[in-house]
């Protein structure tokens, strides 16, 4: 018998791993497009970017570790296609392979633009742009999303001038809302950087051109507009695919044999009544291990909630909660905006659907306690940072 894990990121190595744990013993084959072991992405935009980390310290477990495990890793190897019927992969080398349950572990990929840009996704493209900011002096980053936001940091930090362009009218507007949204453009307006707002990329060629003809002339430029998942298998093989490969709360497939988890799978989540799709490392960290029970024919539930972090100069922050799109207009601050440390909460119904802790700590099992106790909360006790979180429910 044999488990095939297609996917080579993190949550491919987390699904081996949980495997064995949970006393799989039979064969056991992951296969991953990049030619390098599974590694960990969140330092490719900080760290790592910075040449503060070395490289043999972003991988999940080392060649050694695979082979104790029994774990057969193919790298530079991508699953081309499914056949569910006779349950069979076909891998880029040609070969087929049984198997008697599927992992689909493919994670995202970036969204391109027409023209010459960067895209930060894999530790070669961090090497490369961290080589292009070892030289340039000017760069462009379009997209003030986590990715751009941390690489101008990474930017500004080597000394390299930075324009930013956002089409919205401010960073993370998504995610964050506008009054968050501003408290990053001021960050990084303080730390130097050119951040436009609202404007329309029409070219890139040796620098950028806007909508509104200005030119913005740069030796670099990188997009950071987000990522598309990599559902291309998933669609070829006839399975439900929405934004996503579409699982049940123990992330399975619209196939009981083949499961789906990380930034590739848009998962039911019990707590929430929907599901979601989160490109987080904590999501590709987590979810395997219930895949994994599932796929052990075990009872299994994903219900953490979406848990993000991010580093930029000497803001450090953690997101914990899920705001439903069209809902980041609600918020109340504890603390101090301006001074950078504080706590925002998101707001719906009354009740709290997210917080960010920024520069403040160990505070992320309160904000899952208030988010978990669904209940309606008092406005001016949040807001008090001599009240107690637990204490701030009306
Ligand atoms: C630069 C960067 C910084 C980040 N920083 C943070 C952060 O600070 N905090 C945070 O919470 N999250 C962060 N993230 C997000 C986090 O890294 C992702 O959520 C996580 O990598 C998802 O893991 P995954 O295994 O699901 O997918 P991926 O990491 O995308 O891995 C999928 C792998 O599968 C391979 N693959 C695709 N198709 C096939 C196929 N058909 N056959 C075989 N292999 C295939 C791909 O090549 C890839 O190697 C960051 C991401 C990036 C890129």
């Amino acid at each position: 018998m044999t488990y095939v894990i297609a996917g080579g990121g993190l949550a491919a190595a987390k699904a081996a791993e949980a495997l064995r744990e949970q006393g799989y013993d039979g064969r056991l084959v992951l296969a991953g497009a990049e030619p390098h072991l599974p590694y960990e992405r969140p330092p490719l935009s900080k760290s790592y970017l910075q040449g503060k980390s070395e490289r043999d310290k972003i991988f999940v477990h080392d060649a050694a570790w695979y082979a104790e495990q029994q774990v057969e890793v193919l790298t530079g190897t991508s699953v081309t296609a499914v056949d569910r019927a006779a349950h069979q992969v076909t891998l880029s080398d040609g070969a087929r392979l049984d198997y008697a349950k599927l992992l689909l572990a493919t994670g995202a990929t970036p969204r391109r633009l027409p023209g010459d840009a960067l895209y930060l996704r894999s530790v070669d493209d961090s090497e490369r742009i961290r080589d292009v900011l070892a030289r340039a002096s000017r760069v462009v980053i379009i997209g003030a999303g986590w990715i751009g936001l941390e690489v101008a940091a990474a930017a500004r930090a080597a000394g390299v001038e930075v324009t930013l362009l956002e089409s919205d009218g401010a960073p993370l507007l998504r995610v964050l809302g506008p009054r968050l949204g501003a408290a990053f453009a001021d960050l990084h307006r303080d730390h130097g950087v050119d951040l436009r707002l609202g404007v329309k990329v029409e070219e890139i060629a040796g620098g950028v051109r806007l909508a509104d003809g200005t030119r913005v002339e740069a030796d670099a430029v990188i997009a950071g507009i987000g990522v598309e998942p990599d559902t291309r298998l998933a669609v070829a093989a006839g399975l439900k695919v929405d934004d996503g490969v579409v699982v049940d709360a123990s992330l399975r497939t619209s196939d009981p044999d083949v499961f789906a988890a990380g930034d590739v799978a848009r998962a039911y989540h019990p707590l929430l009544g929907t599901h979601i799709r989160v490109e987080h490392w904590a999501n590709a960290l987590n979810q395997p291990a219930v895949a994994a029970a599932a796929m052990l024919d075990r009872e299994a539930s994903y219900d953490r909630l979406p848990y993000f972090y991010t580093d930029q100069y000497d803001l450090g922050m953690e997101y914990t909660g899920y705001v439903r799109p069209g809902e980041a207009d609600d918020v109340v601050i504890r603390g101090d905006l301006d001074s950078r440390e504080y706590i925002a909460f998101w707001l719906a119904e009354g009740r709290v659907v997210a917080g960010m802790n920024v520069n403040v700590w160990d505070v992320t099992d309160d904000i899952k306690t208030l988010i978990r106790a669904a209940a309606p909360a008092d406005r001016a006790k949040l807001a008090d940072p001599a009240v107690p979180l637990t204490e701030a429910l009306a």
